[in-house]
């Protein structure tokens, strides 16, 4: 039998109209737009086409979203200048600098200079420690929308398998604590674990962040297995495949996520919710999750 697709496009769509919704009533309420800083810096095509895609969000959100580009010459000092005046700019809600970073802009020192309460990418590591001990926090876009993906199908988390390829800090290693909160068993394999498949195969749930096109085939995969698909991988046909072997998977899978139109919306939608949460909570008393 053939998985069930999961279009993260779809529910994008749903999630996006409630956060538009929300974004009305805080104008309407206290006057407040949601506004998110974006910085690019470098001309790398992908990030280019990833912040064009969050501005358009933002405004079909009905959220202001201001750009700054920037050559890849630019020192780090100067980056964090711009930081520091959004980081003081109360009308800004939300900062973002795309990543990659050039080689030598030191990526953490910057994402560590962004305000946590204006970190609506949940990359500062004041987030990631809230997050770790359930306290509220902006949680990584992508993460927290593959959870809620998996969410929105009719299946409980709770002592499900849980097997995550990858142990990046952006999406391998949040996805897996996150799970965790929802009382999944979470195991981590990476480029050196040994015999990968016999892992993989015992998950009820398997997430590929691998960055490697079409790595995981259907040798790597249990029958029935939730399968969530975090690559985005540009062949040399110019088209667009995830980490995942979606044709021959698809056909042992439950449920899987398709590239495009998986993952990747998603990672967008729960920006916008971020930075409305931001804006949400400088509009309440207590102005930041740790007040
Ligand atoms: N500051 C950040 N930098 C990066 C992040 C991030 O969350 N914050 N994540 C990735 C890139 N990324 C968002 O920035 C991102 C990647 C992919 C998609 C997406 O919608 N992909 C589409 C396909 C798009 C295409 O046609 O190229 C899909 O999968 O359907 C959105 C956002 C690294 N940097």
């Amino acid at each position: 039998m053939s998985a069930v697709i999961v279009s993260g496009k779809d529910l994008a769509v749903e999630k996006r109209a409630f956060i538009k919704e929300k974004v009305s009533e805080l104008h309407m309420e206290k006057s407040i737009q949601p506004c998110l800083a974006v910085i690019l810096v470098g001309q790398d095509p992908a990030s280019q086409s990833y912040v064009r895609a969050k501005q358009k969000a933002c405004e079909e959100a009905g959220i202001k979203s201001i750009l700054e580009e920037y050559p890849s010459s630019i020192t780090q000092e100067e980056l964090l200048n711009r930081i520091t005046h959004f980081n003081d700019d109360a009308s800004v809600h939300g900062i973002l600098v795309q990543l990659p970073l050039p080689d030598h802009i030191d990526e953490l020192a910057v994402i560590e200079h962004i305000s946590p309460n204006k970190d609506v990418d949940g990359f500062h590591p004041v987030n990631i420690g809230r997050m770790m001990i359930d306290q509220k926090s902006f949680l990584p876009c992508t993460p927290y929308g593959i959870v809620e993906m998996i969410k929105s199908l009719d299946v409980s988390i709770s002592g499900k398998h849980v097997v995550v390829i990858g142990r990046s800090n952006i999406v391998g290693k949040p996805v897996g604590q996150l799970l965790l909160k929802e009382d999944a068993t979470v195991t981590y394999c990476h480029s050196r674990t040994k015999d990968l498949a016999s892992i993989t195969k015992q998950a009820d749930i398997l997430i590929a962040a691998v960055g490697r096109a079409k790595i995981i085939g259907p040798e790597y995969v249990k029958d029935g297995a939730i399968v969530i698909d975090v690559g985005v991988n540009r062949l040399e046909t110019g088209k667009l495949c995830g980490d995942v072997d979606f044709e021959s998977v698809k056909e042992k899978a439950s449920f899987i996520t398709p590239v495009p139109g998986g993952v990747g919306p998603m990672t967008i939608t729960m920006l916008l919710h971020n930075t409305l949460q931001s804006a949400q909570n400088q509009a309440s008393e207590n102005k930041t999750f740790s007040s």
